[in-house]
């Protein structure tokens, strides 16, 4: 059964349809990759996904460990506590805090015993506090961020600000993540190193990734399923070699010169 399974899904703003009735679904573990032209509806998907808007019309059903859960009417907070984060095209962290106190922060909705007993296989009589900081210290380790714990976020590169980005969204411990263009405005070695973290993400976190992406080489060297949207409809799904030869995406999008 799918993780994430989205019905009929559409989202109206005045009499722009900007998602219209579309149908996917993410399987535990899968990276599925989301591509379509500029205002062909993505970040709106992702959006009704992750509670900020709500949907026209339409159904987003989580599978959880006691049974499917409809995703409707819950609010950012209570769709992250179900196991779904997210970052965003433009970077939101806390610029004046250090990457270190971002990562703490993130953490906090989530602090209780079951998270970190869950997350650290550490025994129960460990302080919390001590959990929390031995989560962030292998964070920052895994994402490579030791060096620049200590720096404000908002001093950082952009490329390494993106790490950090994935990096909080990671520290809560999610089963989903959603990265919403994470290689914009990357130079090539920033989305080298992008590619890596992102199997990373898999294969350590073993996290399911859903990304939204301009980038084709990573989108077709990374994703295993990928859906084509254009003008808020789906208008193909497939693996990325059936997707490169697809007559509909190459005339809607991939032919049309593909934007990084
Ligand atoms: N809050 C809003 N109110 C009105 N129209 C909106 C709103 N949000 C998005 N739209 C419109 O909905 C359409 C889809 O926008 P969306 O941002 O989802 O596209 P996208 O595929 O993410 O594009 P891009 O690749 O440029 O990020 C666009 O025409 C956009 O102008």
């Amino acid at each position: 059964m799918a993780l994430l399974t989205v019905t009929n899904l559409s989202k109206k703003f005045g009499g722009l349809a900007a998602v219209a009735d579309v149908n996917m679904h993410v399987e535990d573990g899968e990276l599925v990759a989301l591509i379509g032209p500029n205002g062909a509806g993505k970040t709106t998907l992702f959006n009704m996904l992750t509670g900020v808007i709500p949907p026209t019309s339409g159904k987003i059903t989580l599978t959880t460990a006691t049974g499917t859960i409809s995703l409707l009417g819950r609010k950012p907070y209570q769709v992250a506590k179900l196991g779904l984060a997210r970052t965003f095209q433009n970077i939101r962290l806390f610029a004046n805090l250090s990457v270190r106190d971002n990562l703490l922060a993130a953490m906090t909705h989530r602090y209780t015993e079951n998270f970190f007993a869950e997350v650290l296989r550490l025994p129960a009589y460990y302080h919390k506090e001590a959990k929390v900081l031995a989560w962030t210290n292998a964070l920052l380790r895994e994402f490579d961020l030791v060096d620049v714990a200590d720096y404000d976020a908002g001093n950082l590169p952009y490329g390494t600000q993106r790490r950090v980005e994935i990096a909080r969204a990671t520290a809560t411990a999610p089963r989903i993540i959603f990265l919403d263009e994470p290689a914009a405005g990357m130079n090539p070695e920033e989305t080298a190193a992008l590619m890596k973290l992102i199997e990373k993400l898999r294969t350590d976190f073993q996290l399911t990734v859903v990304l939204i992406e301009h980038d084709m080489g990573l989108v077709m060297n990374l994703a295993e399923r990928i859906y084509v949207l254009n003008q808020g409809k789906l208008i193909a799904d497939g693996t990325p070699a059936q997707i490169q030869q697809n007559q509909a995406v190459i005339d809607a999008y991939l032919g049309g010169g593909v934007h990084a």
